[in-house]
């Protein structure tokens, strides 16, 4: 334990305890869907630190599913292979050859690793993917950069959730993690991106709330000349940034957008290179990155 833990008197430790109660209250019974960023989860210590989290919800009766990424481990494994890679618009461009790359990362490895974290506490996690149970079913897309539409290979968008063997999991206290490439309606495999999947299947599984857990602090208003965070933002708001926003910004505020959109409560962007970035946005009081919430929603509420 930190030196700064120790330092704390009884009283301050009982204090911080129980500033999760409301929160406990708040969503015990309820589904969160997580998106674990790739560049979250390249650090052992974060890894183990996220691990915890996900079990810690789990005991405090919040029904955590994992959608993970793994952008950082996919490039790091073709650059091994000497096989060529770019993103446009946020999206990797993807061969067929990429796409055995993909899938081999994904589910052999990033998801194999998570799930090896969790259950280091309990036998709680399993692994999916958008192949299983019929999971997701998806359709090729393509980017706008420059205002032009690129073609990205096969990557895809989901555009059919059949959620039950992720509900199923969940009803038998089991956390599913999962990973996102999915088939389209001819049985071939795409690449996915995971911001995109987690809001799909948050939806279909009415989830609560999204979180995902991203390399920055959050949305910043004019990156990258500052780095001012935008704490809160509407579904309309987000809609008119949505253009001037770059990189890997793009399919996640898209995400969240969607996410509320499509009935959530609320979608946040938080820092996943605060060790505990997830315990400390979902049970305490301290306002983390940036939060997408509904129009209808009186943002100073
Ligand atoms: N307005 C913005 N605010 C914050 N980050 C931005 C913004 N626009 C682009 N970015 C870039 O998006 C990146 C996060 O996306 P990405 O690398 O895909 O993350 P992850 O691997 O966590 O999914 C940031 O590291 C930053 O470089
Ligand atoms: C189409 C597309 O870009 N797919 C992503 C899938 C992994 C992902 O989304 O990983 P992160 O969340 O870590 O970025 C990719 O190939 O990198």
């Amino acid at each position: 334990m930190s030196d700064a833990v120790d330092a704390l008197t009884l009283t301050d430790k009982a204090s911080i305890l129980i500033e999760a109660l409301p929160w406990i209250d708040r969503y015990a019974g309820r589904t969160i869907v997580i998106k674990y960023g790739g560049n979250a989860m390249i650090n052992e210590d974060l890894q183990r630190a996220f691990a915890e989290d996900i079990v810690f919800l789990r005991r405090c009766g919040v029904h955590p599913v994992v959608v993970h990424g793994g952008g950082p481990q996919i490039s790091a494994m073709l650059k091994r292979l000497d096989i060529p890679s770019e993103f446009r618009g946020g999206f990797r461009v993807t061969t067929p050859e990429t796409m055995e790359v993909v899938r081999m990362v994904l589910m052999g490895q990033v998801g194999r690793e998570l799930i090896g974290l969790v259950n280091e506490h309990g036998p709680l996690a399993v692994g999916s993917s958008g192949e299983d149970a019929g999971l997701f079913r998806a359709e090729r897309r393509t980017a706008v950069v420059d205002g032009e539409s690129v073609d990205l290979g096969l990557v895809g968008d989901v555009v059919h959730v059949r959620p039950r063997a992720i509900q199923d999991l969940i009803d038998a206290g089991r956390i599913p993690v999962v990973a996102t490439v999915a088939p389209d309606e001819d049985g071939q495999v795409l690449n996915v991106n995971a911001d995109t999947a987690a809001s799909a299947l948050a939806v279909a599984l009415k989830a609560d709330k999204l979180v995902m857990l991203t390399d920055v602090e959050g949305l910043y208003r004019d990156w990258p000349t500052s780095e001012e965070i935008i704490a809160q933002i509407t579904a309309s708001e987000l809609e008119a940034l949505l253009p001037s926003l770059a990189s890997g910004m793009v399919p996640k505020m898209e995400a969240c957008l969607r996410a509320v959109r499509g009935g959530l409560n609320r979608a946040t962007v938080i820092d996943g290179r605060v060790s505990h970035a997830l315990l400390l946005e979902i049970f305490t009081n301290a306002g983390m990155g940036t939060m997408v919430v509904a129009d209808k929603e009186n943002i100073d509420d």
